[in-house]
């Protein structure tokens, strides 16, 4: 028995080798170690030599420390000088921590008044790479695994979905008049004070642990409008979350990073105090325009940091004329593009993931006169049900590298059950954009030809597919109706009517009418078509009737890209006033006027009619709103609506 038991490999002793093998040039298991990994090519980690004609050369130390102070100064308390004493790398690999953590008191004012907090160091890990927030998360978080496609199953805690109520906005000077606040809005108010407050406590949370996430990353693929994000976080998933959903930065990107525009705090592990000023619960999403901050407290839901941004997006984007979108988008390969709105689980990343067409994003859009560019870098696909001959490219797309939130799976196999609810509805899966076969990168594409506006009706009074002009575009636009299918917002357990602006209320910050003015002034000037594609209920409601087939609204959205469907043969509907065709290829004729699927002929008319009354009531508030320049689309709008 060796006296150190770490020499397992004796080498240089002269004595013949089991084997014949050629002698391993280490001494210690650590020198073995040390041998498998080279240094500098983890694919986020910036070199000087790569940075750029126009950024100085500075060493890479430096470039690092730079880095570590900037992250520094975002961590830094509101009422103290200094940041946090930051160093890079794990905590649990000492030897790397020396060098920076001399750097920085070189760096350090020498008047600052140390507190406890100053005497600590919290370990940094930036914009690590897939493989290590793996490590990370498997190592520390519970419930993380690798399953048997090589994606990481993650458990997220007790939220599940987004929990609207929560969120909160800095009311201030300039938001009180520019933010869509009051009846109806997703912007509940809170003071500077109280965001003070609750940002302190989530700094003093992040700056309380050993390590912390940063992520520095990219919103926005057309380069003019390109905002530039941080996100600090203490757990792996939330970082490999965001480097999947955000637009990954190149060696260079990094290097050249600088400041960020918008910064996330998300100490979501940690509560919000109920007893401060403006909380109900606690969980606190909370958006302060001004200082371009989000904290996260109470809810580890990794969906509030993507659609918190998306929030930022709205608010910022359309300032410069530029309109933000809750849809997804793809093109042909004729370059004709088409866009897909809807809300929760309508169906946009589903019927925007197609073979035949290229992908420009899943989820969040941005309409400018340089045509569409996506805002994100991933998708996230619901994955309840998941079958791979329905939905194989978001089936092949679940391998390495790609988050599976609160998936069931089986022990020793670690294959997942896409079927079980064990844990919620909204089981979901993260990956990076180009998992997808014919993604177009970069994710870009001209003015959309179609805007397909998807709603998911439980009551099946809807048709599959209806061609709109220009005012019921906007008018089903503005009234964003759907079915809310289980699990995405908190609290829903079962398929709801509902509507919601702009297929996306609980995102947009300005009024509505902003938004569907800039929708109508650009589908003019372009050229788009409009059109409805219920992707709910046929045969009867919720309960009664199923779901249209996946497969016949495949063949549906197909007819539309193809163009065939301009010029067919059209009947109007009764109430709703809308063009269905008679015939679509592939598609039974029978369930395109959906009373033919109905057996009880007078229940469809009832619950046609109880449908037409709630969006009655529910447009009624835009009556009194001027929509387009001067008001001159608001008759048309109103009079676009069910008469009954
Ligand atoms: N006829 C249909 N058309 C579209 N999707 C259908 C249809 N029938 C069943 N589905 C299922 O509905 C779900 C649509 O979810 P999808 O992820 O596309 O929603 P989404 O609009 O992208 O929502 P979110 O904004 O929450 O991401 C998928 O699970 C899909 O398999
Ligand atoms: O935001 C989420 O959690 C999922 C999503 O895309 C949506 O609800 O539109
Ligand atoms: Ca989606
Ligand atoms: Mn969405």
């Amino acid at each position: 028995m060796a006296a150190n038991e770490e020499e397992v490999f004796p080498v240089g002793d002269g004595m013949c080798h089991e084997g014949g093998v050629a002698p391993v040039k280490a001494r210690t298991i650590h020198e073995l170690h040390s041998l498998q990994k080279k240094k500098k090519s983890a694919p986020t980690t910036p070199t000087s030599a790569s940075a750029g004609p126009f950024l100085p050369t500075i060493s890479e130390d430096e470039l690092h420390w730079l880095q570590l102070q900037s992250i520094s100064t975002s961590l830094a308390s509101l009422t103290r000088e200094l940041g946090p004493k930051l160093v890079k790398g794990d905590p649990a690999r000492k030897v790397e921590s020396a060098a920076p953590q001399q750097q920085y008191h070189q760096y350090m004012s020498p008047t600052a008044i140390p507190t406890d907090t100053s005497l600590k160091l919290t370990h940094v890990l930036h914009n690590l790479s897939p493989a290590e927030l793996y490590e990370q998360a498997i190592k520390y978080e519970k419930g993380s695994f690798v399953t048997s496609s090589g994606a990481l199953a993650t458990l997220l805690g007790a939220k599940t979905g987004r929990s609207p109520k929560d969120k909160r906005v800095v009311n201030d000077e300039a938001t009180t008049q520019e933010l869509w606040w009051g009846k109806g809005s997703p912007n509940i108010e809170m003071d500077e004070h109280t965001f003070t407050l609750n940002r302190e406590r989530a700094v003093d949370y992040l700056n309380s642990l050993d390590k912390v996430f940063v992520n520095d990353q990219f919103l926005n693929w057309d380069p003019e409008h390109r905002i530039k994000v941080r996100i600090i976080s203490a757990r792996a998933y939330h970082s490999l979350f965001m480097h999947n959903m955000c637009i990954r930065p190149t060696p260079e990107e990094l290097a050249n990073f600088g400041e960020p525009d918008f910064t996330i705090y998300n100490a979501g592990q940690f509560p919000c105090n109920r007893y401060t000023h403006y909380m109900t619960s606690s969980t606190s999403i909370d958006l302060n325009l001004a200082r371009r901050e989000m904290v996260i407290l109470g809810t580890q839901y990794a969906g509030e940091m993507k659609k918190g941004l998306f929030g930022v997006m709205h608010y910022l984007m359309p300032k410069k004329g530029i309109l933000s979108l809750h849809s997804g988008c793809n093109m042909g390969k004729d370059g004709d593009v088409a866009l897909f709105f809807g809300l929760s689980g309508t169906g946009k990343t589903t019927l925007s993931t197609d073979q035949n067409r290229y992908l420009i994003g899943d989820d969040e859009h941005c309409w400018s006169d340089n045509g569409i560019s996506n805002i994100e870098g991933g998708c996230y696909a619901k994955c309840i049900d998941l079958a791979k001959e329905k939905e194989p490219d978001i089936w092949n797309a679940i391998k390495f590298g790609t988050v599976l939130e609160n998936v069931v799976f089986d022990e020793h196999t670690r294959e997942v059950d896409f079927s079980d609810r064990s844990v919620t509805e909204n089981t979901r899966a993260a990956y990076p954009i180009e998992y997808i076969p014919n993604a177009k990168i970069p994710c870009v594409a001209t003015h959309p030809k179609n805007i397909i506006l998807l709603a998911c009706d439980a009551f099946g009074v809807l048709p599959p597919m209806s061609k709109l002009n220009l005012a019921q575009t906007m008018y089903h636009f503005i009234s964003g109706y759907t079915a809310l299918v289980a699990g995405t917002e908190d609290g829903i357990k079962e398929p709801q009517a509902t509507f919601s602006a702009c297929f996306g209320a609980a995102f947009i910050m300005l009024h509505p009418t902003r938004y569907a003015t800039l929708l109508a002034e650009k589908m003019s000037k372009h050229g788009a078509t409009g059109w409805l594609v219920n992707t709910g209920w046929s045969g009867g409601s919720y309960g009664v009737g199923s779901r249209i087939k996946l497969n016949y609204t495949r063949k549906i959205i197909d007819a539309i890209h193809s163009g065939s469907l301009l010029n067919a043969e059209y009947k109007k509907t009764e109430v709703f006033g809308l063009e269905i065709p008679t015939q679509v290829d592939g598609v039974p004729s029978e369930i395109l006027d959906p009373i033919n699927t109905w057996e009880d002929k007078e229940a469809y008319k009832q619950t046609l009619l109880k449908l037409a009354g709630l969006f009655k009531n529910n447009f009624e508030v835009f009556a009194d709103y001027k929509i387009g320049e001067d008001g001159s689309h608001t008759e048309q709008i109103l009079a676009a609506g069910p008469t009954f």
